[in-house]
């Protein structure tokens, strides 16, 4: 098997990357971190999915990416296949969401499948391909530390050897399945030949006979008991049938008795009834002639023409005719009462009326007399309050006879005298002033004579030509004093005539309020006499309409009386023809009762001549009974002679003593036989059944005999084969330890070329032991690192090596795939990997790929691959680089 391709994108470190990759040794070479495992593990996750992986799918894809592909081709066994996955992340979870199988017989779908498929294609599962195929970096000790158990059960199964285990297991299995239904067969034919044994011991065929001869005897006595009971039962019959015979007799005879009694008392009960009739017949005839004799009374008191229904009839029609007329004329009558009634009811309402409306009058007509007297007095003083005025009047005018002016004029008097006393103040007013200012310059002319002055106009004088002025200013004081004392008195003289002008005026306004009200005094007057004339005018009036009134009244109330008399005298015809309508009912009555008398009286006579039709028919019947009797008594006497009552004796005892006997037979001596005979058949069925169930055993015992050495001899060949196939384990494990062992030493030997060690061994547990060249032994970790590493190497490369020689032609061996197998060797040790890498290629290891940095690995190249992670983005590229020469290599030193 060998890669061809791979391709991946988002996986890990890698973006999208792509590599062919071919036969020989590809190194795959870049500097730490830059994605060189990665590209293994893609190989790898490829073939076996999350099986493949330490962690989870998570981890496949590129961080922040949201999904992974990888795809890879190989071949395999001559065919092409290619493996397509891709890694989805949903969620926060990764997913495989396509995984796909393509190979020359078609295509399998889904991670398991594919798994699966691909681990039956390689016969190695996700496991067993590290374990032999890839040598994972920084594994050394793996194989080293494992137990010699885990090497074992590795390389076993590696080697397919864990199939013969499991067939192993399996025969083993079925020995022990053979060994259980071995077990069991053998106890149940114990079992049934044990049952075998106690039955013969029972003497089962001796049993049977001594059975039925017993079996035999009871059933003859059964059948003479059967018999006897036969017999019985015939006697017992005929002895029953002779007593129902006579038991029927007489039964018959009883009836027939019966029916003579009966019939007896019968004509003995229709005789008194017929007595009865006859009794009733003559009460009746009886009855009939009292009817008679009362009808033919009933006709004479009502004079009928006859006693008989016309005669009734026409009578009645008679009777009628007089009603109808009485109640015509009672009709009328009554309507006459009535309409006479509501005449004198009317009118005595009418003479209330009139008699009302006439108090009415007479009270209106006294209201107006009253009025009429209250305006009477109230007109008297009146007249007196006009006296007194006038008279006051009077008094007013004789004041004004020596008056200076006419009555009215008063008002004018009085404003001539008022301006008059003004005008006289005025005078006076300025009199006074005159006089005052005359005696300042009298004095003013006085001082300045005295002081020699001229009095008018200051100057110094020498006496005189002013002295006159002083005698003028004496002179107009003394006139103006004067004309003072004039006007004063004036003054008081208008005084007075003011007074009495006012006065005057009063007395004038006085006189006019007297006139007006004198005025109104006269008004009143007229009114009231009006009045009192019209209201004694009404009064008379109206006095005389309630005499009216009361005459009409008078004459109403008596036509009333007259109406009411008349309507009593109506209602006496009433009452007279109301007795006459009674009489005629009594006439009616005494009609209805002739009637029911002669009903009685038919009645009476038809009920008769039924009492004598039933009492002629009872008669017959009797006759007729009469015969029976005589037919019957005949009949008993007959029958009184079969009775034989000693056949009846005989015939009772004798079936009596057949019940007894029936009764113990059946009841105890058949029954009891029976029983035995159920008893003794059930027994023999017993042993019957234990004689077949002793040949049904005997027929098993042969079978399982037979089943038990089959079983024997199938329990040997499944024994042998178990160990068959223990043996054949162990000898090929042997075998394998062996060649394992050898292939170790030669590789150890090609890789550490030292002489420290003489050999490794492997012992047939798969313990590993390294002897020095003295001949101790050393435990394989007691080795140095370095050491170890080449010993893991060794022991890989031999596993590889074992496997390639022992199943590569049944499946065709993955790719040597080696991780960073330089990390503890020197420079010495790498050139020997070099050399096993060579050893391994010419032992016909196809493919092998090699992660590694060293320089001498990268020219043993077929194939170099460059890895680089660029430091910006982080993402790694691979790229093919020409296989180095030697030159190249010298060149780049
Ligand atoms: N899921 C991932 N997404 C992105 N980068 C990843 C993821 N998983 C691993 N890496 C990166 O891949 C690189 C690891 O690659 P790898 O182990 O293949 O390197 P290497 O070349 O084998 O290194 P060394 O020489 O040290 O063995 C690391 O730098 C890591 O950061
Ligand atoms: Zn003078």
């Amino acid at each position: 098997m060998r890669f061809t391709h791979i391709s991946i994108q988002n996986f890990k470190p890698y973006e999208d990357a792509e590599l062919d990759l071919r036969d020989g040794v590809t190194v795959i070479h870049g500097v730490n971190g830059s994605g060189k495992s990665s590209l293994l593990e893609a190989c790898f996750f490829a073939l076996y999915g999350s099986k493949a992986l330490a962690g989870t799918l998570d981890d496949v894809v590129t961080a922040g990416a949201d999904d992974a592909e990888i795809s890879l081709e190989f071949v395999h066994d001559g065919g092409q296949y290619r493996i397509d996955r891709r890694i989805r992340i949903s969620g926060d979870r990764a997913t495989t969401a396509k995984c796909v199988l393509e190979g020359p017989d078609g295509s399998v779908e889904g991670a398991r499948d594919v798994r699966r498929h691909v681990g039956s294609l390689l016969r190695m599962d996700a496991e067993a391909f590290v374990n032999c195929a890839y040598v994972q970096q920084g594994e050394v000790n793996k194989l080293i530390n494992a137990t010699p158990t885990q090497r074992q059960d590795m390389i076993d199964d590696l080697l397919q050897l864990g199939k013969l285990e499991q067939y192993r297991e399996r025969a083993g299995n079925a020995r022990l399945g053979v060994e259980d239904v071995l077990t069991s067969k053998r106890s149940v034919l114990e079992d049934i030949e044990s049952q075998i044994t106690a039955k013969e011991d029972e003497d089962l065929h001796a049993r049977l006979n001594a059975l039925e001869s017993e079996l035999a005897d009871v059933d003859e006595k059964i059948e003479n008991y059967e018999a006897q009971r036969d017999k019985a039962k015939q006697a017992r019959d005929a002895a029953q049938s002779t007593l129902d015979e006579h038991a029927e007799k007489r039964e018959r005879l009883a009836e027939v008795e019966s029916a003579i009694d009966d019939l007896k008392s019968k004509v003995a009960a229709d005789e008194s009834e017929r007595d009865k009739l006859t009794t009733r017949i003559r009460e009746l005839g009886d009855d009939i002639d009292d009817l008679d004799r009362t009808i033919e009374d009933a006709v004479e008191e009502m004079d009928l023409a006859d006693a008989n229904v016309d005669a009734i009839a026409s009578r009645r029609e008679a009777l009628d005719d007089r009603e109808a007329a009485i109640r015509d004329e009672l009709s009328e009558a009554r309507t006459r009462a009535q309409g006479l009634s509501a005449q004198a009811e009317r009118l005595e309402e009418r003479a209330d009326e009139l008699e009302a409306r006439a108090a009415e009058k007479r009270e209106a007509a006294d209201a107006d007399e009253q009025t009429a007297e209250k305006a009477a007095s109230e007109l008297e003083s009146v007249r007196e309050t006009r006296a007194d005025i006038e008279s006051s009047l009077e008094t007013i005018e004789v004041s004004f006879a020596d008056a200076p002016v006419e009555l009215g004029d008063a008002a004018a008097l009085l404003d001539e005298r008022r301006g008059d006393r003004s005008a006289v103040r005025e005078r006076l007013a300025e009199t006074e002033t005159e006089l005052k200012n005359a005696r300042e310059r009298l004095a003013e002319a006085e001082e300045l004579r005295d002081a020699g002055k001229c009095p008018e106009c200051g100057q110094p004088v020498d006496g005189s030509p002013h002295v006159d002025a002083i005698s003028e200013h004496e002179d107009a004081i003394a006139s103006l004093e004067a004309e003072r004392d004039t006007l004063e008195s004036d003054l008081e003289a208008l005084e007075s005539a003011v007074e009495k002008a006012e006065a005057l005026v009063d007395a004038e306004s006085r006189a006019d309020s007297h006139a007006d009200r004198l005025e109104l005094a006269d008004e009143r007057i007229a009114d009231h006499e009006e009045t009192v004339e019209t209201r004694r005018e009404a009064a008379e009036t109206k006095r005389n309409e309630a005499e009216a009134l009361e005459t009409e009244a008078a004459e109403k109330r008596e036509a009333a009386t007259t109406q009411a008399e008349r309507a009593a005298e109506v209602r006496e015809t009433v009452e007279t023809l109301e007795a006459d309508l009674d009489a005629l009912d009594a006439r009616r009555e005494q009609l209805r009762r002739v009637e029911s008398l002669l009903d009685e009286r038919s009645d009476a006579v038809d009920a008769r001549e039924r009492l004598r039709e039933k009492r002629e028919t009872l008669a017959d019947v009797n006759r007729e009974r009469r015969e029976h009797l005589k037919e019957r008594q005949n009949r008993r006497d007959e029958l009184r002679e079969t009775v034989d009552e000693a056949a009846v004796e005989q015939a009772k005892s004798s079936k009596e003593k057949a019940e007894t006997y029936l009764q113990r037979v059946e009841s105890e001596v058949l029954p009891d036989l029976r029983e035995q005979r159920d008893d003794l058949q059930s027994q023999i069925g017993g042993v019957n059944a234990d004689l077949e169930r002793l040949d049904e055993l005997r027929e098993r015992r042969a079978g399982l005999a037979e089943r038990v050495d089959a079983l024997e001899s199938l329990h040997d060949e499944v024994s042998t084969l178990e160990s068959t196939y223990g043996d054949l384990r162990a000898e090929l494990r042997q075998r394998n330890v062996e060649v394992l062992e050898r292939m170790l030493n030669e590789t150890f030997d090609l890789v550490y070329g030292n002489d420290a060690y003489s050999r490794i061994r492997l012992d047939g547990e798969y313990g590993l032991t390294v002897f020095q060249k003295d001949g101790t032994a050393l435990e394989p970790e007691q080795l140095s690192g370095g050491e170890r590493a080449l010993f893991n190497l060794s022991l890989r490369c031999a596993i590889y090596r074992l496997l390639a020689e022992g199943i590569d032609g049944a499946a065709p061996l993955p790719p040597l795939i080696l991780d960073e197998p330089t990390v503890f060797l020197d420079t010495g040790h790498v050139s020997r990997l070099v050399d096993l890498v060579e050893d391994m290629q010419n032992r016909g290891v196809k493919q092998i790929l090699i992660v590694s940095h060293d320089d001498e690995l990268v020219g043993a190249a077929d194939d170099l691959v460059r890895v680089e992670k660029n430091p910006t983005t982080n993402r790694s590229t691979v790229e093919r680089t020409d296989a180095p020469t030697l030159e190249n290599a010298l060149a780049d030193d």
